[in-house]
């Protein structure tokens, strides 16, 4: 079989252009709202990854876009065209779902044919997408297994090329690599990435995990209780979070927050000693945002610094975490070397890496940074 090569410009080189917006989206379910007001533009080509806590709504405005439940109130609008009331099967919108939903008693073939067959394609087209589908995701041997006899990680790709084969414009994909380990979930995590290099389309995708966001990503979407928090590409929402929500959410450990106060270029904390981090923002009372590689340890009690003591070393090999707490009781993480651990209990001073540290408002959280 000939090889397939689609670089950018969408299948066998037809241009397709996806661009959608989303304009005071809310989303009631009987008396409980769910999404308050979604603005959100994406453009052609994008990878755009929402994420959020369980519950805040993320597959709820999925399934708005894909058409499976209706908008309450507000506009989805696909290139220039209102969707709200355009059924999912003519909106050129395909979903991949976390459980597959593959039909058992079809093989792979005939499960990839089934949508296709649908939008009323002649056989020869079908028979020609499926296996230009086949041999892009490595389906050619499984053709005429059932889904019982397939791994986890075949049957999502099947999932996938199942969503492929109607050439959708826009590609939803919910927390599609949930169900598999972690060597599966990296392998097709890599897949995913070159898939969306290669056909060129939209795609949305929700997940849990940090790291998939973030390579994944042109742009992420955080979510949090029906509203969006943040949109920027990954290393924006890493780097300038909007908010103590953002800052929190996004990096692994996560960031620490400290309530300090300001007093001239230090910023003191309640009975546990004091930093002078260069530039600060005017308020008197701030929270100082710590990420593991801004904070600095050593050794016992120093004069100038902040007081702390170990409670637990994460060894990873390549580098550790060492987690310490302050004596106002906050918790920070601080990344070392595997040469560079300490002693659970033992008394340590923190410094900071100059320019690393984050600022927000003690009262609503928004970022100060001067
Ligand atoms: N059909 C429904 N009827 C009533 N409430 C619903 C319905 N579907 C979802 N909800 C509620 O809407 C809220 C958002 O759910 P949604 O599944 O969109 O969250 P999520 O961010 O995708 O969560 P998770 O990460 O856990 O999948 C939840 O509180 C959920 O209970």
């Amino acid at each position: 079989m000939a090889a397939v090569i689609l670089r950018g410009a969408g299948w066998d080189g037809e241009t397709t252009v996806a661009q959608l917006s989303l304009r005071g989206i809310k989303k009631r379910f009987r008396d409980t709202a769910v999404l308050h007001g979604i603005d959100l533009e994406i453009g052609d080509r994008e990878f755009v990854v929402f994420v959020g806590p369980s519950g805040c709504g993320k597959s709820t405005l999925l399934r708005l876009i894909a058409g499976l439940d209706p908008i309450t109130e507000g506009e989805f609008v696909l290139n220039g065209t209102r969707m709200n009331d355009v059924a999912p099967s003519r909106r050129g919108i395909a979903m991949v779902f976390q459980s597959y939903a593959l039909y058992p008693h079809m093989n792979v073939y005939e499960n990839m044919a089934f949508g296709a067959r649908l939008m009323g394609l002649e056989k020869p087209e079908v028979e020609r997408r499926i296996a230009e589908t086949a041999a892009m995701l490595r389906l050619e041997p499984l053709l005429k297994r059932k889904p019982r006899e397939l791994s986890g990680g075949q049957r999502q790709r099947v999932a996938i090329g199942r969503a492929l084969v109607r050439k959708p414009d826009v590609f939803l994909l919910d927390e599609p690599l949930s169900n598999l380990d972690a060597a599966l979930r990296s392998e097709v995590r890599l897949e995913i990435a070159k898939l969306h290099r290669e056909i060129g389309g939209t795609m949305i995708y929700v997940t849990h995990d940090q790291v998939e966001a973030m390579t994944l990503a042109d742009k992420i979407v955080v979510m949090n209780n029906g509203r969006i928090e943040q949109v920027g590409s990954p290393r924006d929402l890493y780097e300038t979070p909007a908010n103590t929500f953002v800052a929190t959410f996004i990096g692994s450990p996560r960031m620490a927050l400290v309530d300090v106060t300001r007093d001239g270029n230090r910023l003191v904390v309640a009975n546990g000693g004091a930093l002078a981090p260069g530039a600060l923002p005017a308020a008197e009372t701030l929270k100082l945002g710590l990420r593991p590689d801004a904070v600095h340890l050593s050794r016992g009690q120093g004069s100038e610094g902040l007081s702390a003591r170990v409670e637990y070393t994460e060894y990873l090999g390549d580098n550790a975490y060492v987690y310490v707490r302050l004596v106002d009781g906050t918790l920070l993480s601080a990344r070392t070397t595997p040469n560079d651990l300490y002693a659970p209990d033992e008394a340590v001073t923190v410094s900071l890496t100059p320019g690393a540290a984050h600022y927000f408002s003690a009262e609503d959280g928004r970022r100060l940074n001067p």
